[in-house]
């Protein structure tokens, strides 16, 4: 469904992704995972259309679309949660969810709001209050409320543990491993809690120097300790 062939991006002399494939099927939950600087933010970054790839193909449902616009790819059901919750924080929890749902009428947007305050009952008891007086765990969910408004097809979230409490990360990855699995979602999760989100996805990569190093199970990447000291760093 999202396939990635030969991808690279550069910024300026910096090249950030070099000649990377990736494919995440239907329904998958993919991980890509390295240290601060692998890459990994500029893969996300070359499937939601912020930057052009200088090589390669970003294919998604059989089309290449790493010339298109990051609205028109958003559009085409590609919704990206990104690093550093950027909620809309004048706004209540209620009008920054229905900014999400942009891909959608009036009426489906309403059961829509059901269904994702349903998986965010937190959200559901605060719908009228400023998004700016939300705790960060709760942020984090409003953020991902948002996406879901927006009936993704393929989710890219980037980091989405960053700043939060260990038991928090542990909700937000509940709930979103419950949400792939009811919406038979496909996410491409880009993360530095290595444990935390193998433990929601299929198959992993490993980034360092803008390439991909390492592909596997979830299972084959959790077993191998060599990793974590050859290019994980401190972040394992
Ligand atoms: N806008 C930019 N201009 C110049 N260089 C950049 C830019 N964005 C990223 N880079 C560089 O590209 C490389 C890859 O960065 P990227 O953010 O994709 O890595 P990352 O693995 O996501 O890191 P992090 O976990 O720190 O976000 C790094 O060397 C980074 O300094």
């Amino acid at each position: 469904m999202l396939e990635l062939k030969g991808t690279t991006v550069s910024y300026g002399a910096v090249t950030a992704v070099d000649d990377v494939d990736l494919t995440c099927a239907t329904g998958e939950v993919v991980a890509l995972l390295g240290a601060n600087g692998a890459g990994k933010s500029s893969v996300v970054k070359a499937v939601n259309g912020l930057v052009r790839p200088i090589a390669g193909s970003v294919v998604w449902q059989g089309r290449s679309i790493e010339s298109w616009a990051p609205e028109k790819i958003a559009r085409a059901g590609i919704v990206t949660v990104p690093e550093g919750r950027e909620i809309f924080g004048n706004l209540t929890v209620l009008e920054n969810l229905r900014l999400g749902a942009y891909r959608l009428g009036r009426r489906a947007a309403r059961s829509d709001l059901d269904r994702v305050l349903g998986y965010y009952p937190v959200l559901a008891a605060r719908t009228s209050q400023s998004a700016r007086t939300l705790s960060g765990g709760e942020q984090q969910m409003l953020v991902f409320g948002r996406a879901l408004m927006a009936r993704p097809e393929l989710l890219l979230l980037d980091e989405p543990s960053l700043g939060l409490a260990p038991k928090i990360v542990a909700e937000v990855y509940a709930t979103l491993r419950q949400v792939c699995r009811d919406l038979n979602l496909t996410a491409l999760v880009v993360e530095q809690d290595i444990a935390t989100v193998l433990s929601v996805a299929s198959h992993a990569h490993v980034m360092a120097s803008g390439r991909i190093r390492v592909s596997g199970t979830a299972d084959e990447i959790r077993s191998d300790k060599s990793l974590r000291a050859l290019y994980l760093g401190a972040t394992s």
